[in-house]
């Protein structure tokens, strides 16, 4: 496949001890839970141009006729409007966009965007030379674009018509796609996927492909694409729309980040269902409080960027959405995991296993679906809940969406198990806020007869109002907590070790685990290994799917489910008994502070009430 980083045919992407590669990601003989991520980050092949994929047709656009576009919509254009500073736009046409001057192809507009760090005119230059047949750009930056001597479009905010200009010159390929949005501070990938697992039933009965996008992954039929991020800036969002219509995709479930609503990533769709699971504190970096976040979330729901939407009835901000929803007399179904009768989709009989749950979808006019998801924890049965609304709202027959959501093989790096043969549940899981630290501990906690190992660290360069709460939150809910390094980034990895230790000793001595510190994380993942005895569980938290761990910039290969499983192999090929019922001594490397007696004590006697091990 060229132009586009597949990694469809990558022998690393299959578990040890299956067939050949697959193609598909249906059909392999690997237990639920076990669907491994994309391998190689910058995977390309020689002759394929950089950056996201492009459809292979495009009708080339009149640069006049964008250029009118945007003057039509935007009358208080400077400088006599956007046509006026096209220069001589009779004479060129256009065939792409791209706001990243490394991705330019010929005949692309170039968006020079104003950033945070960044001016894209400083790229101007990189962009002639790549081909670019003209540049938009906003007052800041016209001069440096008229100085390579192309046609230059200038509006007040180039950002916000990046995503209208992107969907009109690839002749809005949105509106031939039936469109599954999803947002929420937690569950958007595992929904996506369970939302994708549904439509490629009905897809299977009716014809057609369905596509993906999101954080670990976009997928066209059973082509997977490495993701840059959970929602593409919105000029590669619609190049990839119409590369999945050329395929022939007919639907597709899509991640849609806070970030995406306020950076205009969604300019130019809308969605046929917009999918709301919860809000809980997180990017309070990039949001100035709860408000603002819930706000940036809210703009989904609305008639410009969706059409009907699907609800959490059972979540705080999710009811009071509904509510607002329902006074607007905006389309919405709600949806209810914890069986509330008030709710159009309410799930019932629930039975919560370690490898999935089953359940029973009722739906408004009392219609019972077998419900089941092959993922652990009582919050997957609400993603699975949230899906089959959205599936059954897009139209789709309830039963042909409960068994696709059924038959999805798993999520990468969501509540993963890693299976090297040993008598403890090993588990990646993907949570990286306090909140989803929080309900992956529950739900492990609920299937785990002995002791749980947790193994976290708190991204750098992100938030970092949440790393005392998800210090907190590992102390009081595992027996180990082994508070170590995700990606530290720019940041002193210490520094950020600082501030989840801090939250950890806010938890009563009495209501916590055996905190242990160590800053090297594959480290970290085999001390947590060290202590697992049979019936034990240990979790490595908050790096999922990733493939690589930045620090100082610099991107080392480290994908966690590899380390576990070598830890676990390690330790079994020495044959090390579990260590005795006492904290290791404290190490320049493992400053631990006072800690309560060891797991055995603590799984039974931690002093914690059943609320906390609920
Ligand atoms: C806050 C945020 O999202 N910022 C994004 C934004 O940055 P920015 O506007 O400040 O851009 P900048 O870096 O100053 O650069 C200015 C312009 O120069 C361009 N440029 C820059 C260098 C160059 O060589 N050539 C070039 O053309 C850039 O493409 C950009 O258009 O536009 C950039 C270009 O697309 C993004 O790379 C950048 O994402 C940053 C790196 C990021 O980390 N974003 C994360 C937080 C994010 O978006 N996360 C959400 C997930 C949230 C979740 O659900 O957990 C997501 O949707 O992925
Ligand atoms: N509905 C939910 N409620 C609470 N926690 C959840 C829920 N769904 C998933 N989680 C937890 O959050 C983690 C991330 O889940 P997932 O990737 O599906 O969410 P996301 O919204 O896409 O996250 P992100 O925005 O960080 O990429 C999971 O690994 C799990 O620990
Ligand atoms: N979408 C999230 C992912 C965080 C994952 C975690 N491993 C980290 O690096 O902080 C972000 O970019 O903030």
């Amino acid at each position: 496949m060229r132009h586009v980083r597949t990694i469809t045919e990558n022998d690393c992407n299959r578990q040890a001890g299956e067939g050949p590669a697959s193609p598909s990601l249906r059909g392999t003989a690997a237990p639920p839970g076990t669907l491994t991520a994309v391998p190689q980050a910058d995977q390309t092949s020689p002759e394929s141009f950089p950056g996201p994929p492009r459809p292979a047709r495009v009708t080339p656009v009149p640069l006049a006729e964008l250029a009118r576009l945007l003057d039509a919509d935007d009358p208080g254009a400077p400088v006599g409007g956007a046509l006026a500073e096209a220069g001589d736009v009779k004479a060129v046409s256009v065939t792409g966009i791209t706001h990243d001057s490394r991705a330019v192809r010929p005949g692309d507009v170039y968006a020079a965007l104003p950033g945070a760090r960044l001016h894209g005119a400083d790229f101007v230059e990189q962009a002639r030379t790549l081909g670019a047949a003209a540049v938009l750009t906003d007052p800041g930056g016209t001069e440096r674009a008229r100085a390579t001597g192309l046609p230059v479009l200038t509006v007040p905010d180039p950002r916000g018509r990046m995503g209208e200009l992107a969907a009109a010159i690839y002749g809005r390929p949105g509106e031939d796609l039936l469109q599954i949005g999803i947002t929420g501070t937690s569950g958007k990938t595992t929904t996506a996927y369970l939302v994708e697992g549904g439509l490629r039933k009905a897809a299977e009965k009716e014809g057609g492909l369905t596509g993906l996008i999101g954080t670990v992954e976009s997928r066209i039929g059973d082509e997977r694409i490495k993701s840059e991020r959970t929602t593409p800036e919105a000029t590669d969002l619609q190049a990839l729309f119409a590369v999945m219509r050329e395929r022939g995709v007919g639907s597709l479930a899509m991640e849609v980040s806070s970030h995406a609503l306020v950076l205009g990533r969604v300019d130019g769709c809308v969605f046929d269902i917009g999918v709301f699971n919860n809000l809980s504190p997180e990017h309070l970096d990039f949001h100035p409080d709860m408000e603002d976040y819930f706000q940036a979330k809210r703009q989904l729901f609305t008639p410009r960027r969706s059409r009907a939407a699907v609800v959490n009835f059972d979540d705080e901000y999710g009811f009071r959405l509904l509510t607002e929803l329902k006074e607007e007399g905006f389309p919405v179904v709600s949806f209810s995991a914890e069986g509330h009768p008030d709710a159009d989709w309410r799930a019932e009989d629930v039975e919560l296993g370690p490898l999935g749950s089953t359940f029973t979808a009722v739906g408004p006019d009392g219609q019972r679906v077998p419900g089941g998801v092959p993922l652990a924890g009582p919050f997957n049965v609400s993603n699975a809940l949230a899906a089959l609304t959205a599936l059954v709202s897009a139209g789709i027959d309830p039963h042909t969406a409960a068994e696709g959501i059924a038959s999805v093989p798993g999520v990468p790096g969501r509540l993963q198990r890693v299976d090297a043969g040993q008598d403890y549940l090993a588990i990646v899981d993907y949570a990286h806020k306090p909140d989803a630290v929080e309900s992956v501990l529950y739900a492990v906690r609920k299937v785990t007869d002995g002791a749980v190992h947790a193994v976290l660290g708190c991204g750098g360069d992100r938030d970092p109002h949440k790393r005392p709460a998800m210090g907190a939150a590992l102390a009081r809910l595992s027996d180990t907590a082994v508070l170590t390094s995700d990606n530290p980034r720019s940041e002193d990895p210490l520094a950020i070790l600082a501030a989840m230790l801090g939250g950890a000793a806010e938890v009563p001595a009495h209501e916590r685990g055996t905190v242990l510190l160590e800053e090297d994380r594959a480290a970290a993942i085999r001390a947590a290994v060290a202590r697992a005895e049979p019936g034990d569980s240990v979790l490595v938290l908050g790096k999922g799917h990733e493939q690589g761990q930045d620090i100082a910039g610099v991107v080392r290969p480290f994908d966690d489910v590899e380390v576990l499983r070598e830890a676990i192999r390690e330790r079994t090929h020495s044959a090390v008994p579990a260590p005795a019922a006492s904290p290791p001594p404290a190490t320049p490397s493992s400053p631990v502070p006072p800690s309560p007696p060891p797991h055995p004590d603590l799984s039974t006697e931690n002093h914690r009430t059943d609320d906390q091990n609920r």
